[in-house]
């Protein structure tokens, strides 16, 4: 198996075989939290524009989205799994629009299958791509606003290519201490606790919390539908 590693907007785009879309704080953290409380079903959008006409036409729908880590005006959660784990989806359709993860699937236009990445099922995740064993493997980093590093997103390639190759790897305390500053100190700023809070921290790292995986399909060019898919 070859493993390809990518970074940012630019990197998705190259993306090519089974594709993870990494984004450990927050996206696809807090998406594998809206399917455990239930949603029905999850959209994401890269525009918000494309959130707000979407939202129109689905029954039930929440706005979920940030841009640069601030909740976007007019919609009603920011991408925050602690805050969108106090409440129960059931039922309802989410648009989740944010800075850099939603993005990186929109852009990953190439890609034979896409996946997402974050710590809380980094496990289903590896057991997925061993089960399909696909001779090419596609695993990019977001990083921030998609544009530059982010340690906790090279951190889960380092972990899931170490599983995937069967080496060693970081226990939880170990990601947890890297993690924590600089990567972890926007969650500690006491004035935007109502926008990133310290909880998140924890959250989206509550390594393997969850058993499923999170696969993306395509519904037009802009917009994607998330599924959740149980591990074995
Ligand atoms: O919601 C977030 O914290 C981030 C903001 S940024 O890209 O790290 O600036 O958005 P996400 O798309 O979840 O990375």
């Amino acid at each position: 198996m070859e493993i390809k590693k990518l970074k940012f907007l630019e990197g998705a785009a190259e993306a090519e075989g089974l594709t993870v879309i990494i984004d450990v704080f927050r996206a696809y953290t807090t998406a594998a939290y809206l399917f455990a409380n239930q949603a029905e079903n999850i959209f994401i959008v890269s525009k918000i524009k494309t959130a707000k006409q979407l939202k129109k036409k689905l029954k039930n729908s929440v706005l979920i989205g940030e841009r640069r880590g601030i909740k976007i005006s007019e919609f009603d959660f920011n991408n925050s799994p602690y805050f969108i784990s106090c409440h129960n989806f059931a039922d309802r359709n989410i648009i989740l629009s944010t800075s850099a993860g939603t993005k990186g699937i929109i852009a990953a236009q190439n890609a034979a299958e896409i996946i997402t990445g974050s710590f809380v099922n980094i496990t289903a995740v590896a057991d997925y791509i061993k089960s399909k064993d696909p001779q090419l493997v596609s695993l990019v980093a977001m990083g921030n606003n998609g544009v530059t590093e982010a340690a906790e997103d090279n951190l889960y390639i380092d972990q899931l290519t170490r599983i995937l190759e069967n080496k060693k790897t970081f226990s939880k305390a170990e990601i947890k201490k890297r993690l924590r500053s600089p990567a972890g100190d926007r969650f500690f700023v006491e004035e935007t606790q109502s926008e990133m809070p310290a909880e998140d921290f924890e959250y989206c790292l509550k390594i393997n919390k969850f058993n499923f995986v999170i696969k993306a399909e395509k519904v037009d060019s802009d917009i994607y539908q998330l599924k959740r898919k149980e591990g074995d």
